[in-house]
């Protein structure tokens, strides 16, 4: 009988009418293929869609006649009627080449199969974000570098797409407060240990614990993805890993979390401090969960891509049988086209530059996975109703510079380089030192872990809020041979408690970089991908039964 109802449809015959009695009355409505379905039926009705029936759809019971009707009908949610026509997707955009879109033309795929036109639209270099700089013919990360040992996209993408992973240096880290070293590490394990307690205590195993705590949690989201589960914010993204403490440490700065924990003002001065700095170029007051994710970027295991990170997003482009158009996108706007089968249908029209011409073409879902503001993508939202909020988000100006030449060892300590065995300088939050960390750095084809020798020239690697002068290079310098920079607008800049910008912008168009607020890291920005590519497949084929479902950790745990 289903079967006969929507071959009707299809038909253009009049669809039955049934009472709706969950709404009291009054959402009377028919029973008609959901717009664009693919695979799932739905039932829309007059007007708008019946949310009692939403909830039906997604395992609820308070639609009982509904409930009744489709069993009656023996209708599959799941699988539509075999030889039915399906409306069909034809074309998808992504906008940004970096690890969130190519990730996301990736996952696209694998949702929407061989069939569909996905263009990846780039107007720079094919990483973004991950790049790398040339110093005397060897190429060195000068953006993203390091990936966690528990970063599962990250690794799962290495291994599907044929590359390696190399170690990332692991030298003595010690920290400089503009005057003197107020911490050295040693290369022994047990005076490390000694030397912390003696004088912090036991806030480092505490820390210690506090982050492996907050990325246990974190390691749910990888279930939930490879069950296909979709979420529409990514405050309920956080929440699903774990619960409101978890919101919680997003709401609110690093440095209240830890004094209500108890960690002294020392400890967060003289350790905590100088890791959100080279990390993320800003205080403890940024979010408790960057903040996290900061500290995670110190553990041990720390890894990167032979050849550059950057690798990662050609090979994903590659994977994902996308076109790459090199240009600018400069607008979206809504538009209604008549598609094949005659119906007027919804499509975003998207144009770009490409050198001095201008293109457009027509998607019917578009994900935008660049920052958007004004001065890292410029695009321009039209004749949206209502109109797409405006993104005014500040991003942390920093620069990388690259020095290959023999660092004057005596600014950080008495010692000269011979006997200086830093591999990295943190530094305190000091208005008058210039650089955020200096640190020795390996070319990306190599793994190794370099050590300073006084004879002989290493790379270093320095970030700093602005460009090095040369008398700044030289204070730092006994000598140099090369020196390259890169400015980058990096990372937002946190100012807990804030609203993370919306996943969804309209009806079939997606942002991926709202995920950066909550942490900024090329994990986070593959999960945003992921995401996005199967709330997108979720919403176009109805399955909201798939999208932000509450207490998934409990429900999964018991499946296998
Ligand atoms: C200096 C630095 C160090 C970092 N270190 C680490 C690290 O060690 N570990 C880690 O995990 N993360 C690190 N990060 C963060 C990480 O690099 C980013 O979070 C991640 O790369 C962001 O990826 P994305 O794809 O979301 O954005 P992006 O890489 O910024 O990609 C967006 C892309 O969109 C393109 N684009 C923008 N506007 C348009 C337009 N209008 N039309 C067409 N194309 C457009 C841009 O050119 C860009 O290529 C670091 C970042 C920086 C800057
Ligand atoms: C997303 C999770 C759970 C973990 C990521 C941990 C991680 C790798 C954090 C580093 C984040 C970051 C923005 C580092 C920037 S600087 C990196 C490095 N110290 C360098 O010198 O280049």
């Amino acid at each position: 009988m289903a079967a006969t109802l929507f071959k009707m449809r299809a038909g253009k015959a009049p669809l039955p009418l049934f009472p709706c009695i969950g709404h009291k009355g009054a959402c009377a409505g028919r029973l008609v293929p959901p717009q664009r379905t693919v695979r799932a039926w739905g039932i829309w009705l007059w007007g708008k869609k019946c949310n009692n029936l939403l909830l039906l759809l997604s395992g609820g019971s308070v639609c009982p006649d509904l409930e009744l009707l489709l069993s009656s009908l023996q209708l599959s949610l799941a699988s539509p009627s075999p030889g039915f026509p399906k409306l069909s997707i034809t074309a998808l955009a992504v906008i940004g080449a970096g690890i969130g879109g190519t990730s996301a033309a990736y996952y696209l795929r694998q949702k929407f199969g061989k069939d569909v036109k996905i263009d990846v639209f780039e107007k720079g270099k094919v990483g973004g974000r991950l790049a790398t700089l040339n110093v005397q013919g060897q190429e060195f990360e000068s953006g993203g570098s390091v990936i966690h040992p528990l970063n599962l996209h990250m690794k799962r993408f290495v291994k599907d797409l044929g590359l390696s992973a190399v170690q990332s240096p692991s030298g003595l880290v010690g920290v400089y407060n503009g005057e003197t070293l107020v911490y050295e590490e040693s290369s022994w394990f047990i005076i490390n240990m000694i030397k912390l307690i003696w004088h912090y205590g036991f806030q480092s195993l505490r820390m210690h614990m506090w982050v492996e705590d907050i990325l246990d949690k974190f390691m749910r989201i990888y279930r939930y993805q490879s069950h296909d589960y979709a979420f529409s914010s990514v405050e309920k993204l956080l929440h699903s890993l774990g619960g409101d403490d978890y919101l919680g440490l997003f709401n609110r700065s690093l440095l209240e979390t830890l004094q209500k924990a108890g960690f002294s003002e020392k400890f967060l001065d003289e350790i905590i401090t100088p890791v959100m700095r080279v990390n993320y170029g800003q205080t403890t007051n940024i979010n408790g969960f960057v903040g996290a994710v900061s500290m995670a970027g110190t553990d041990p295991g720390l890894w990167a891509v032979k050849g550059g990170n950057k690798l990662v997003c050609s090979r994903l482009l590659q994977a994902s049988r996308s076109n790459l158009v090199s240009g600018l996108v400069m607008s979206i706007e809504e538009k209604t086209r008549t598609k094949q089968t005659g119906n007027p249908s919804k499509v975003y029209e998207v144009v770009y530059q490409t050198g001095s011409e201008t293109h457009s073409d027509f998607y019917d879902i578009v994900l935008v996975a660049t920052p958007l503001n004004r001065k890292m993508s410029n695009i321009n939202f039209l004749n949206f109703d209502p109109p797409i909020e405006e993104f005014h988000q500040h991003y942390e100006p920093l620069v990388t510079t690259l020095i290959k030449g023999e660092l004057n060892s005596t600014v950080f300590s008495s010692r000269a380089l011979n006997e200086f065995h830093l591999g990295t300088v943190l530094t305190t939050d000091n208005p008058d030192l210039f650089i955020n960390s200096i640190g020795l750095v390996s070319p990306v084809e190599e793994d190794n872990n370099p050590q300073p020798k006084a004879d002989t020239a290493h790379v270093w690697k320095i970030f700093s809020a602005a460009a090095l002068t040369k008398e700044q290079i030289l204070k730092l310098f006994v000598s140099y041979d090369y020196a390259v920079k890169q400015s980058w607008l990096a990372y937002p800049h946190y100012t807990p408690p804030e609203k993370c910008p919306s996943i969804i912008l309209h009806d079939q168009l997606y942002y991926l970089n709202g995920i950066e607020f909550a942490a900024s890291a090329m994990e986070m920005s593959a999960i945003a991908g992921y995401n996005a590519a199967l709330l997108a497949y979720h919403r176009w084929n109805g399955n909201t039964h798939m999208i932000d479902q509450e207490d998934l950790y409990e429900r999964l745990k018991t499946e296998l």
